[in-house]
């Protein structure tokens, strides 16, 4: 088996001819938390669908664990967890009792169900009835029962929407936990840079179901680094100077803006602008956040 335990090539969803998902090559290693990103609509369900065989793709290949999901998709399944939208329960019923009810269909032993309740932490509440948790605990039930079948991998499709900074956070700890202490790999999608970054490795961004980016956080990072923010008496005439000394830069909030400048471009441009009777206040270096790196990939800004 290569290193991959998802792989697709060329994946795609056309509906009525309009492609929800076009043409995706998914990599993700084992081992990893590989965060799933794109705004709304953008195909991430879509995809995470025809990754768990519900949909069929129009076109293309899913590969999960090495092997070729359509021709032999039970029991490529039967390793995989998953968790996708809202998980539905018996709310009548306690956590123990929806856990064996998916436990008779999984054949597993009935003493995975107090495993998986503890890795979630509900140990405690696995008696009461689900109906009176909280949203964080059933999502972290949908979890427990998604780990019911001990998997390899686990597919989380947003599974910190609507949860509170609280529940999040319990969320987030609980995946991160995943690829160490069970050798879990992890696909988690979200449409928020923000609940991710902490702990995903490699992300995937894609819009309008195409893939934008795919690679390290470490690299998404790099993107970010910094520019440089001069601040000085009169920005326009400022920016044309610039132009003259071959640097495009661009004036922001009353102040000059450059992308990827280094060092003796900065002394060389500040020089003539002294020397052209420009007022200096202030030359800052300008870093953007993920955040900001986020929403360009993802077209909601043009550039900064
Ligand atoms: N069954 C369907 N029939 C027609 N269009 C669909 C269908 N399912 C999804 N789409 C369209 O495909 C696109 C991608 O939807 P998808 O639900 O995969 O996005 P998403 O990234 O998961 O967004 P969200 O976070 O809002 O669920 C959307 O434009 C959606 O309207």
């Amino acid at each position: 088996m290569n290193n991959y335990v998802i792989r697709t090539n060329g994946l795609t969803k056309s509906y009525r001819g309009r492609a929800a998902v076009d043409g995706l090559n998914l990599e993700i290693k084992k081992g990893e938390i590989y965060g799933f990103l794109g705004p709304n609509g953008a195909g991430k369900t879509t995809t995470i669908r025809m990754l768990l065989g519900l949909i069929r793709p129009t076109k293309g290949t899913v590969e999960i664990l090495g092997k070729d999901l359509q021709k032999d998709k039970i029991n490529i399944l039967r390793r995989v967890g998953s968790l996708v939208e809202y998980p539905s329960y018996y709310g009548h019923l306690t956590a123990i009792e929806n856990l064996e009810a998916i436990r008779r269909i999984l054949n597993v032993p009935k003493s995975r169900i107090d495993e998986v309740l503890e890795i979630v932490s509900l140990t405690k509440e696995a008696k009461r009835a689900v109906k009176g948790y909280s949203l964080g605990m059933k999502q972290r039930l949908g979890i427990a029962s998604a780990l019911l079948g001990s998997p390899e991998l686990l597919i989380l499709d947003e599974p910190t929407n609507g949860l509170d900074p609280s529940g999040i956070h319990e969320i987030r700890e609980l995946i991160k936990r995943m690829p160490q202490e069970h050798g879990i790999t992890v696909l988690v999608s979200s449409h928020l840079l923000g609940e991710v970054e902490q702990m995903a490795g490699t992300v995937g961004i894609i819009r309008e179901g195409r893939m934008v980016f795919q690679d390290t956080i470490v690299n998404l990072r790099q993107k970010a680094a910094g520019g440089i923010n001069i601040s000085l008496s009169e920005p326009e005439s400022a920016l044309w100077l610039a132009k003259d000394n071959g640097l495009a830069g661009m004036v922001q909030d009353g102040k000059l803006y450059f992308d990827g400048i280094n060092d003796n471009q900065v002394a060389g441009l500040v020089k003539r602008l002294v020397e052209n009777g420009h007022l200096i206040y202030r030359v800052e270096e300008r870093n953007k956040s993920l955040e900001d790196i986020f929403m360009e990939v993802i077209g909601e800004v043009k550039s900064l």
